[in-house]
């Protein structure tokens, strides 16, 4: 982490945008996620295939003289405005790391469910960090973004790049796999209460822990080369999700979720990440659209619907 400076250290910003400034970030699934061995800093060591998807959030960010956030949308009525908050201590972090005082008027309008696995919480402070980097006009650049992302959340430098991306570390090193202009189409069957990320994670060690290992997904090879082959029904024979286990024997009635959509005709279903929601892959967007009505209609998920994908990062429009 960068260390806070003192109040006299900073400088006033040089506003690069009178405001507003208006952002656009989507929500993430993984094709592909390997847990491998708890490092010595508590977070697990990951091989994960991100994908962001078109759900969005939007935060705009103006003028101000003082830090304000608030927050209208999906799950916004759960967050708080506290230091956990990620949109703040993204705007906090890019003023520190740019020495400047964090000076902005946030609005954050949700539409990415909150603790769902699909990084809500990660979409938002890549959000921050891009308005605010125009708002002041410190104009660090992609890369220098994804850098200060890496202290917030191990998700959210992928938030700041977008598209389709491999991810190591504990997620946070990020590269992106292929620009071929293939999309993709799925549904999000999103559940009526979200999941901790850290509960899913101890799950996992537990079930580890007791010999009855879930088989892990192994090394992404074959997810890569299907996403080269842009064929549906061999990318959706290489999903795969290590987290999977460990949110079915926290949820069990997910196993309802995920026959749903087979029932439907999904090609494949898989947990998004830590869950608990549930992300299908279809043909086309007219099957999409038809799996989202189906998995509606089966009362197994609160809502569904069709996205695409890839899509670009935390994005001004
Ligand atoms: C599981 C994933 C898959 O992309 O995301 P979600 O599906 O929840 O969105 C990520 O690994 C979540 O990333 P993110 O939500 O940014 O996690 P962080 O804030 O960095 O960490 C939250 C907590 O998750 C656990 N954690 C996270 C990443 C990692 N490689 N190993 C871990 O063990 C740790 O308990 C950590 O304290
Ligand atoms: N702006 C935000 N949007 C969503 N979650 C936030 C936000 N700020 C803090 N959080 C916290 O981050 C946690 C993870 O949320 P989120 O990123 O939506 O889920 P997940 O990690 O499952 O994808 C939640 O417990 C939530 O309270």
């Amino acid at each position: 982490m960068t260390e806070p400076l003192d109040e006299e250290e900073y400088e006033r910003p040089r506003l690069g945008s009178a405001g507003p400034v208006r952002v656009r970030v989507p929500a993430k699934i993984n094709l592909h996620l390997h847990v491998g061995p708890v490092r010595p800093d508590g977070y697990h060591e990951l091989v994960t295939v991100y994908h962001a998807v078109s759900l969005y959030d939007e935060l705009s960010a103006r003028r101000g003289d003082r830090l304000t956030l608030t927050m209208e949308g999906e799950g916004a009525g759960e967050l708080t405005l506290d230091d956990d908050n990620l949109v703040l201590r993204a705007a906090r972090a890019l003023a520190r790391y740019t020495r400047r005082q964090p000076l902005a008027r946030l609005h954050l309008r949700k539409q990415i469910p909150v603790a769902a696995g699909l990084a809500g919480g990660s979409a938002d402070a890549a959000a921050a960090l891009v308005a605010c980097d125009a708002l002041w006009g410190t104009n660090l650049g992609r890369d220098e973004l994804a850098v200060v992302a890496r202290d917030i959340g191990s998700d959210v430098p992928f938030l700041v790049l977008g598209g389709t991306a491999l991810g190591t570390g504990r997620g946070e090193q990020v590269s992106p796999v292929l620009a071929s202009g293939h999309s993709w189409h799925w549904v999000v069957a999103v559940a009526g209460v979200g999941l901790s990320t850290p509960t899913v994670y101890r799950e996992l060690d537990h079930l580890r822990g007791d010999g009855a290992a879930p088989a892990s997904v192994g090394a992404p090879d074959t997810l890569l080369a299907a996403l080269r082959q842009r064929d549906p029904a061999v990318l959706a024979a290489a999903l795969g999700n290590d987290l999977q286990d460990a949110a079915l024997s926290l949820r069990p009635e997910l196993h309802r979720t995920l026959d749903a959509g087979h029932d439907a005709g999904a090609l494949a279903g898989i947990v998004s990440g830590s869950g608990p929601t549930c992300v299908f892959l279809a043909t086309d967007a007219r099957h999409a659209e038809a799996l989202a009505k189906e998995l509606v209609d089966s009362g197994s998920c609160r809502s569904a619907q069709p996205v695409h994908g890839p899509v670009a990062g935390a994005r001004v429009v």
